[in-house]
C-alpha cells in the first residue's frame, strides 16, 4: 500500500527560538567489489526494510504502556526547527479516556491552526495521510539535530521536558526511507522534455539561463530499489552520505557552504530579510553580470578541455570592477549567490558519487524549499558533467525527514522492548 498526501498529520514550525527506471541512464561508472566492500559504514541505523513493510499491514492498537497523545518528532537544526506531529485515525476509546484536557488542547491547537506564534508555519501541503500502521507508535518528545544537544538543559529548566535524543543522520535516513515507502510521489527529478538535450548542451541559450531552465519539468522517479544512493542533505551546512542499505551508511563528505551560507550572503549583499525574498529575487536575476564566464576570459569556449563559453569560470569574478559593481542589481547578486552555492554542492556531490561508484544522488534539506532554480541547476550539472551517468533526485518532503525519523525511532524502541519481553517470557 502506498499512501498519497491528503488529510493531516504533519505540522511544522520555523525556529527563532523556538518513474523513470535508472536503466535508461548509461552505466558509465564502474562499481567494483572492492568499492562495495569499502562502503561498509560504522553507523547502525534504526529504520529497517522490515519496518517499512510492516507499515503496510493493518494497524495494531496502542498497548497499555503507550504514552498519551500527542506524538511529536522534532529536528532542531542550525537554522530551522522542524516539528512533525502524528495523529492516528484509529483513536480508540481507551486512548480517548487517557487523553487529558491539556493534551486535547494541544491537539486542537495543532490541528486547527496553520500558523503558530510569530514564526511557526504549518506546511499543510506536505501533510501525509493519517497513516495506518503508525498507530502502534508511542512517544514523548523525541528530538534530533544539533539543538537537541545544545538546548537539552533549557528544555528541562524552562518546560520541565526531557528530550530523548537521536542522531540526526540516523534520523534523516530513517525518515527518507519511511516517507518514500509511504508516498509514491515522494521521489522526482527535473529534466527538459528531451532529456538527451541536457548533456549534449543543444539549446541556444546558456544552460544556466532562465530560458534554458524554464524548459525543465518535474517527473516522477520510481525509487523502490534505491541502493546504493548518495544522500546530500542541504541544511545550514551540507552532509553527504553513502547509503548502501537501511542499516548501512556512512558520511563521506560535507561542506560548510550550504543553505545558511546562501541566506547569510544574500542578506549581506542584497539587504533581503527572508529566505523567500532571497529566492524570489534570485528568480528574476542574471548571474552573468556578477560571475566571470569562460567566454569573458577566452572570448569563447575553452574547447580543448570541454569548457563551454557560457560556463561560470569564476563565481563573483566580475565584482572586482567598481564599474560593474555600480551596475549590478540586487536580483543579479541573489542569483549569483544561489548559483555559486548550488554549483559547489553539485561538484562535491558529483565527485563523491563517482568516487563511490554511485549513480543516484538524492538531494534533500530545506535549502531546496521553494527553490526550483537550485534543483534545476543541480539536475543540469549532474547530468551534463557526468554525460548522463548521474541522476539528481529530489524528495517532496525536503526538510522534514529528520523529524519523521524521530517518530520512527520510538517505533523501533517499542519493538525492541516487545521482543525483549517476548524473549523473557519464553524462557
Ligand atoms: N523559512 C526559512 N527560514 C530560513 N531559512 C530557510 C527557510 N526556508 C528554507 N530555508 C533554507 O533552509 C536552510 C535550513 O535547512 P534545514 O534543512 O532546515 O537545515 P537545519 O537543520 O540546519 O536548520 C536555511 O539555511 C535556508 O537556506
Ligand atoms: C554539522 C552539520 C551536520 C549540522 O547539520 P545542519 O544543521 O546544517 O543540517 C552540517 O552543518 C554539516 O555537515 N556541515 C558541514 C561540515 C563540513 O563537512 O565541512
Amino acid at each position: 500500500m502506498r499512501l498519497h498526501r491528503c488529510e493531516g498529520c504533519l505540522a511544522a514550525c520555523g525556529r527563532q527560538r523556538r518513474a523513470t527506471p535508472l536503466s535508461t541512464v548509461p552505466r558509465t561508472i564502474a562499481r567494483t567489489k572492492a568499492l562495495q566492500r569499502a562502503r561498509r559504514g560504522p553507523y547502525t541505523q534504526t529504520m529497517s526494510k522490515e519496518n517499512c513493510i510492516k507499515m503496510e499491514t493493518p494497524p495494531t492498537p496502542p498497548d497499555n504502556e503507550a504514552p498519551p497523545m500527542p506524538w511529536f518528532g522534532m529536528d532542531i537544526g542550525g537554522t530551522l526547527t522542524k516539528l512533525v506531529y502524528f495523529e492516528p485515525r484509529e483513536t480508540n476509546r481507551r486512548e480517548l479516556d487517557k487523553e487529558t484536557e491539556v493534551l486535547k488542547n494541544i491537539r486542537r491547537y495543532l490541528t486547527r491552526n496553520s500558523a503558530y506564534g510569530k514564526t511557526g508555519r504549518r506546511d499543510v501541503h506536505l501533510q501525509l495521510a493519517r497513516s495506518k500502521g503508525m498507530a502502534d507508535l508511542v512517544n514523548t518528545i523525541y528530538a534530533t539535530g544539533g539543538g537537541a544537544y545544545k538546548f537539552e538543559e533549557d528544555f528541562i529548566k524552562e518546560v520541565n521536558m526531557r528530550l530523548s535524543k537521536m542522531d540526526e543522520l540516523d534520523a534523516l535516513i530513517a525518515g527518507v526511507l519511511f516517507v518514500d515507502c509511504m508516498n509514491a510521489q515522494e521521489c522526482y527529478y527535473w529534466a527538459p522534455p528531451d532529456e538527451q538535450a541536457v548533456h549534449t548542451h543543444v539549446t541556444d541559450s546558456p544552460p544556466y539561463s532562465e530560458a534554458a531552465l524554464s524548459l525543465y519539468v518535474r517527473k516522477p522517479f520510481d525509487f523502490s530499489s534505491p541502493y546504493p544512493f548518495l544522500l546530500v542533505n542541504i541544511g545550514s551546512g551540507v552532509s553527504v552520505l553513502v547509503v548502501n542499505a537501511p542499516d548501512d551508511y556512512y558520511r563521506v563528505s560535507g561542506t560548510s557552504l550550504g543553505g545558511g551560507t546562501f541566506l547569510g550572503l544574500c542578506c549581506l549583499l542584497t539587504g533581503c530579510s527572508s529566505f523567500e525574498e532571497a529566492i524570489a529575487l534570485a528568480a528574476s536575476g542574471d548571474n552573468t553580470t556578477v560571475d566571470k564566464l569562460v567566454r569573458d576570459i577566452y572570448g569563447g569556449d575553452y574547447a580543448r578541455f570541454g569548457l563551454p563559453g557560457d560556463l561560470v569560470a569564476s563565481s563573483f569574478g566580475q565584482m572586482c570592477s567598481a564599474e560593474r559593481r555600480a551596475k549590478v542589481s540586487r536580483a543579479d547578486l541573489a542569483r549569483a549567490t544561489v548559483v555559486t552555492i548550488t554549483n559547489n554542492i553539485g561538484s562535491i556531490a558529483r565527485l563523491c558519487a563517482s568516487n563511490e561508484g554511485i549513480e543516484r544522488v538524492v538531494f534533500c534539506g530545506n535549502f531546496l524549499r521553494v527553490n526550483p532554480l537550485s534543483m534545476k541547476l543541480l539536475s543540469y550539472a549532474m547530468s551534463y558533467w557526468s554525460r548522463g551517468a548521474l541522476k539528481a533526485l529530489f524528495l517532496e518532503h525536503e526538510g522534514y525527514f529528520g523529524a519523521v525519523g524521530c517518530l520512527l525511532h520510538l517505533d523501533s524502541k517499542t519493538h525492541r522492548r516487545k521482543q525483549a519481553e517476548a524473549a523473557t517470557a519464553d524462557r
